[in-house]
C-alpha cells in the first residue's frame, strides 16, 4: 500500500508499507545486527559532549563524507546486502543515492532527537528514503516556526516499510523518533545523496 501525505510548505511524504516482504525484512534485520560495525558516537550538542542514544554506521560510495554535530564520518564500503537494497530503493523512489546512514535502536530507550536532514552536503530539498526493519516506532514530524499553525504529524513505521521524504520537508519540518516504552529492536536505513563534501 502507498500512502501519500502532503505537508504544509511543500513537503511530501510517501509511505510504502509493506515494501519489503516480511521474511526478507526480518532476515535483513538480523544480518545487519550481526555484521555491521556499529558504533555509539559521541556528539557535541550546544557545546556539550554526549553519547547518542542509539548505535549507528555510515556506508557509501568513496568520497561520501558526512559531517554533522561535530562528527566527520568516512564511508564504509557497501556490503552486498545494502548494495542490493540501494538498487531497489532507487527503483521505487526514482532517485539515485550514494550513501546510507544506519541507525540501530536497541530498544524503546534508544531514540533520535528532532532534527532536519538539512546538512549542506545534501543540497537543496534533498530526497531521503528511509527503510525500517524490526519493531514499529513512532516517527513524528513537527513544523518549524515558519509554519506556526501546523500540527505535528505522526506515522508508525513498521518493519519492511519505506518512507520517502521529499519536496521541502527538510526545510519546513523537523522529525524525530521519541523513546517508546516496550518497543523492540529496530534498524532504520536512511538513503541519501551527498552532492558535495
Ligand atoms: O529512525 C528513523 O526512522 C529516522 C532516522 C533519521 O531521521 C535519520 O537517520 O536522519
Ligand atoms: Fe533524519
Amino acid at each position: 500500500m502507498v500512502r501519500v501525505e502532503q505537508l504544509a510548505g511543500g513537503g511530501l511524504l510517501t509511505l510504502h508499507d509493506p515494501w519489503l516482504p516480511s521474511a526478507e525484512a526480518e532476515a535483513l534485520l538480523s544480518t545487519l545486527q550481526d555484521t555491521v560495525v556499529w558504533k555509539q558516537e559521541k556528539i557535541r550538542l550546544f557545546g556539550r559532549e554526549h553519547f547518542q542514544p542509539r548505535l549507528s554506521a555510515w556506508m557509501g560510495d568513496p568520497g561520501t563524507i558526512y559531517r554533522y554535530s561535530g562528527l566527520t564520518l568516512q564511508p564504509a564500503p557497501w556490503t552486498p546486502a545494502l548494495a542490493g537494497l540501494r538498487e531497489r530503493v532507487e527503483a521505487t523512489s526514482g532517485v539515485p543515492f550514494n550513501s546510507v546512514l544506519l541507525n540501530y535502536y536497541r530498544s524503546g530507550d534508544d531514540a533520535m532527537g528532532f532534527h532536519a536532514d538539512a546538512e549542506p552536503e545534501l543540497g537543496q530539498n534533498p530526497v531521503i528514503a528511509s527503510v525500517s526493519l524490526g519493531g514499529h516506532r513512532r516517527f513524528v514530524l513537527k513544523p518549524t516556526r515558519d509554519l506556526p499553525d501546523e500540527a505535528p504529524v505522526t506515522l508508525s513505521l513498521g518493519g519492511g516499510s519505506l518512507l520517502v521524504m521529499s519536496g521541502t520537508t527538510q526545510h519546513f519540518w523537523r522529525h524525530g523518533v521519541p523513546r517508546q516504552a516496550g518497543a523492540g529492536p529496530r534498524i532504520n536505513l536512511t538513503f541519501r545523496r551527498i552532492v558535495a563534501s
